[in-house]
């Protein structure tokens, strides 16, 4: 469902600032697969996310999803497509909307939005039945302002929020970095529950070793702008934590 083809990305070309990013990235992501991916800081990981979903664009290469090339189609358009969960709970939402109105505009990602800004009973149904799947009885407090939540919560419905649209791809960039262990312990259940319920194909970034071991169908790491390891199914459940850190350059 993803293809990229010979991906290169450098920033400040021409300067002596010149940095070359990606050198050649090639990978194809299949519908399902949910890919752990690691490396060390300044590996590309985060720019090959933002080449991904269109923040950035590419020096060279395509990028292609369900067989459209969307190379240089601007973010927004490829919002329907791609959901996206940073590392800082604040990003996802919107702090002095509701709950009910932050999940309204999500499940709206991609379509027009009309003059007339409303919740209709049947809207309000679905965000409470989405809002149920958290298990943090948030559905009782639609009513609220998100910014009154913990980074947990926040990052939670940040998460439902990326995938109730029904995008393609899900990208998730170090998600769980900035949580205590119970949040991110939260979050990472989250995670596989929603990946596994919705079959939406997931990249999620991150250092936690343990988690990109135990979580998806594949692992891949990059090293100075290079795919320098592709482990998937049984390869991927064979890799221990001690290997997978001896990779580390
Ligand atoms: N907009 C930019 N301008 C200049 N250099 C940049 C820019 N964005 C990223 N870089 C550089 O590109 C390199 C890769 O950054 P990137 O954030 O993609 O790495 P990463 O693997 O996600 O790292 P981390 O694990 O630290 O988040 C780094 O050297 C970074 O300084």
């Amino acid at each position: 469902m993803l293809e990229l083809k010979d991906i290169y990305k450098s920033f400040n070309k021409g300067t002596v600032d010149e940095v070359q990013v990606l050198k050649g990235i090639n990978l194809r992501i299949e519908d399902g697969d949910f890919v752990t991916l690691v490396g060390n800081n300044g590996a590309g990981k985060t720019t090959l996310l933002n080449i991904i979903s269109g923040s950035q664009f590419p020096d060279e290469g395509r990028v292609i999803i369900d067989g459209v090339d969307v190379t240089t189609m601007p973010e927004y358009k490829r919002g329907r497509m791609i959901g996206r969960v940073f590392q800082d709970p604040l990003m996802g939402t919107a702090p002095s909307m509701t709950i009910n109105e932050n999940m309204a505009l999500a499940l709206k990602r991609g379509k027009k939005l009309g003059l007339k800004w409303g919740i209709s009973s049947n809207t309000r149904n679905i965000i409470r039945d989405n809002l149920k799947i958290l298990s943090l009885g948030l559905e009782e407090r639609g009513k609220a302002s998100v910014g009154l939540l913990s980074g947990g919560q926040r990052q939670a419905i940040t998460l439902l929020m990326a995938t109730m649209a029904r995008p393609r791809l899900l990208l998730l960039d170090e998600h769980t970095a900035a949580l205590d262990p119970r949040a991110a312990s939260l979050i990472s259940e989250l995670t596989e529950r929603i990946v596994g319920e919705t079959g939406v194909a997931a990249i999620m970034v991150t250092h936690n070793l343990s988690s990109a071991l135990s979580m998806g169908n594949r692992l891949i790491m990059m090293e100075n702008g290079r795919i320098s390891l592709d482990a998937k199914g049984e390869e991927k459940k064979r890799l221990t934590h001690e290997e997978l850190l001896a990779m580390y350059a």
